[in-house]
C-alpha cells in the first residue's frame, strides 16, 4: 500500500533531492568538518558554489570570478542545543537538514552544546541533572514551576552568565556565527547577554525555535530575539502574553526531520526491509530518546492482549524502541514472548519504524508526537513529564488523534480492540493525526530565517557601499 506522507511529497524534484541527500550515498559532513570548512571558506572570502551555479554561472571560470568578486558569502549558522531528552537534538538536526535541502552550500550549519564544551558546573552537566530530576517527578515539578517567575530565572541565569562570561564568549566567538538558533529553553538569556556585551545584536541574527507544543517554560520567551518560532497557536498565545511582539512571533510547526516530511513511504517495502511480518498489524512502543515511561509493563500487557489464546495465534505484533535505555532493552530481551516482537536500541531512522507501524504508544514527548502525526499514527500517550509535556496530552486527545491512559492493561486492551473489532476508530484517528501534522514547518522556518538574513544584508549593504 502506498502512503504519501505529505501532499507536497509528490513534487518529484524535491523528493528526488531528499532521497539523494537523506537515503543515498550522500552524507552531511560532520560538525567538526563543517566548522573547519566554514572557517576556512568564510575567512578567506570563499563563496557558495551551489548558489552561484543556481544562478546560472555554470562555467568553472565564471564561478571562480564571481567568488573573487565577493558575491554572497557563505553564512555560518550556530544551533544551540542540549541533550536533555532526545527532542532538542532531533529538532536541531531537522533544521540543519532543511537548510541543506533548501539552500545547499549557502549556509554552513554547526550544532553545538556550548555549555558542555565551554563552561563548568552546573551548566556543563545539565543532561545528568535533568535525568535525575525527571526520575523524581515531584522535584522536577517544583523546579519547573518554581523557576517560572521571570525574576527568579532571570537572576539565576544572569548570575551564571556573569560567572561564565569569558568562557561563553570564547565559545560563541570561536564559531563567529552570522545567525544563532536556539532550540533549548535555557539558551536564550546567556548568549543574548554575551551578544549585547560584544555589541553584536545588530550584526548577528538570534532566533528561538520552541520545541514544546503547549505548556512550555517561560525561559523560551526572550524579548531580545528577532524571531520566536512557535509550534502551535497555544504556544504563540503564551508568547504574546509574555510580552513578545506580533512581528517576532511566527507559527509554522515543530521542526521535524525532512526524512519524515518529504519521503514517500511504502509500508510493505519498509516491513520487508525491517524484517517485520507483512500481514499482522503492528504497534510501536517507545519512551523518547531515553526510553522513559512504563515501557516494560506495557510491553508485557501487549504480549497478552495481542495473543488470541482460543485460536492460538497472535492478532498483532510489537516493535519496542528503547532509545538509550540499555537496561530496558535487556530486560525485554530476557522475557518469553507469544507474539512477534522486535526490541531495538537507539534508532537513527525513526521515520522507517513509524512508517511500518499502525499506531504508537509513547510518553508525551513533543518530537515523537509531531513525527507520529506526520506518519498518520494514532497515539496512545501513557505518561508525561510534569510541566513542559503536560499540555501535549490535550493537544493530542482534544484533536482526536489519540487517547491518554497511564494503565498498561488499558493501553494493551485498546490496541487489541483497534486491531480487531474497532478498526474504524483506528482509521478515524489516523485521519485526525494527518490533519494535525505540520510536515512543512521546518522548511517554513528556514525560509523565514533566510529572509531575515537577506533583509539584514540589504540593511548592511548601503553602508558598505558608502564606506568604499
Ligand atoms: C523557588 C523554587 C525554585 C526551585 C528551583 C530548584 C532548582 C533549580 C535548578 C534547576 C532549574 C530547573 C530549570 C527549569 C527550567 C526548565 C525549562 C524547561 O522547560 O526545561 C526543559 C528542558 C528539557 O527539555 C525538554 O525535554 C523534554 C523531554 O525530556 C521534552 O523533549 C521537551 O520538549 C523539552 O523542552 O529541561 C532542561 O533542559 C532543564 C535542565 C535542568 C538542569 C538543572 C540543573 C541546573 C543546572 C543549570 C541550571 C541552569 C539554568 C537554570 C536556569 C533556570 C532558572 C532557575
Ligand atoms: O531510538 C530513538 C528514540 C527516539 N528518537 C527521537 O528522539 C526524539 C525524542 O523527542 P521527544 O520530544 O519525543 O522526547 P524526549 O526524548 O526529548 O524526552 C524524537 O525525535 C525521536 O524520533 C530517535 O531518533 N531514536
Amino acid at each position: 500500500m502506498m502512503k504519501v506522507a505529505s501532499p507536497r511529497a509528490q513534487d518529484d524534484s524535491i523528493t528526488q533531492k531528499v532521497f539523494r541527500r537523506v537515503y543515498s550515498n550522500f552524507s552531511f559532513s560532520t560538525v567538526e568538518d563543517d566548522y573547519n570548512h566554514s572557517r576556512l571558506r568564510s575567512r578567506s572570502g570563499d563563496y557558495g558554489k551551489a548558489s552561484l551555479r543556481k544562478r546560472g554561472f555554470e562555467e568553472k571560470e565564471q564561478v571562480m570570478e564571481m567568488e573573487q568578486m565577493g558575491a554572497e558569502r557563505i553564512k555560518t549558522v550556530l544551533i544551540l542545543m542540549s541533550d536533555t531528552g532526545g527532542g532538542h537534538r532531533a529538532s536541531a538536526e531537522a533544521i540543519r537538514d532543511a537548510f541543506n535541502i533548501e539552500f545547499g552550500d549557502d549556509y554552513r550549519i554547526i550544532i553545538k552544546d556550548v555549555w558542555k564544551e565551554y563552561t563548568g558546573w552546573p551548566l556543563n552537566d545539565m543532561e545528568r541533572q535533568y535525568k535525575f530530576m525527571v526520575k523524581h517527578v515531584g522535584l522536577w515539578s517544583v523546579a519547573f514551576h518554581g523557576t517560572s517567575p521571570k525574576w527568579i530565572h532571570r537572576s539565576y541565569l544572569s548570575a551564571l552568565a556573569a560567572y561564565y562570561a569569558k568562557e561563553i564568549e570564547a565559545g560563541l566567538m570561536e564559531y563567529k556565527p552570522d545567525i544563532i538558533i536556539s532550540v533549548h529553553p535555557l539558551m536564550q538569556h546567556i548568549p543574548l547577554w554575551v551578544m549585547k556585551r560584544q555589541g553584536l545584536q545588530k550584526k548577528v541574527i538570534f532566533v528561538t525555535v520552541i520545541t514544546d507544543l503547549n505548556t512550555c517554560h517561560r525561559t523560551w520567551f526572550h524579548h531580545g530575539v528577532s524571531r520566536c518560532y512557535c509550534p502551535s497557536k497555544e504556544v504563540a498565545k503564551r508568547a504574546l502574553v509574555d510580552g513578545l511582539g506580533d512581528s517576532q512571533i511566527r507559527v509554522f510547526g515543530l521542526p521535524v526531520r525532512p526524512s519524515f516530511a518529504r519521503t514517500i513511504i511504502c509500508k510493505d517495502d519498509l516491513r520487508k526491509e525491517l524484517e517485520i511480518d507483512s500481514n499482522l498489524p503492528a504497534v510501536l512502543l517507545m519512551g523518547g530518546g531515553e526510553g522513559m515511561g512504563p515501557v516494560q509493563k506495557t510491553a508485557q500487557a501487549l504480549g497478552d492482549s495481542l495473543y488470541d489464546s482460543k485460536e492460538r495465534k497472535p492478532i498483532g505484533q510489537l516493535i519496542v524502541i528503547c532509545g538509550r535505555n540499555k537496561t530496558l532493552a535487556s530486560a525485554l530481551a530476557s522475557h518469553e514472548w507469544k507474539i512477534p516482537i522486535k526490541i531495538r536500541g537507539f534508532e537513527k531512522q525513526m521515520e522507517k519504524w513509524m512508517g511500518a507501524c499502525d499506531c504508537i504508544i509513547t510518553k508525551a514527548g513533543p518530537g515523537t508526537i509531531a513525527e507520529a502525526l506526520i506518519c498518520g499514527l494514532p497515539i496512545i500517550l501513557n505518561d508525561y513529564i510534569p510541566g513542559q509535556e503536560k499540555g501535549n496530552v490535550p493537544y493530542v486527545v482534544d484533536n482526536g488523534a489519540g487517547i491518554f491512559t497511564r494503565s498498561p492493561k488499558e493501553t494493551a486492551k485498546t490496541v487489541a480492540d483497534w486491531f480487531s473489532n474497532k478498526k474504524n476508530e483506528l482509521e478515524k484517528m489516523s485521519e485526525n493525526a494527518l490533519k494535525l501534522a505540520q510536515p512543512e514547518g521546518v522548511f517554513d522556518i528556514v525560509k523565514d530565517i533566510n529572509h531575515l538574513s537577506q533583509q539584514q544584508q540589504q540593511r548592511i549593504q548601503p553602508f558598505n557601499d558608502h564606506s568604499y
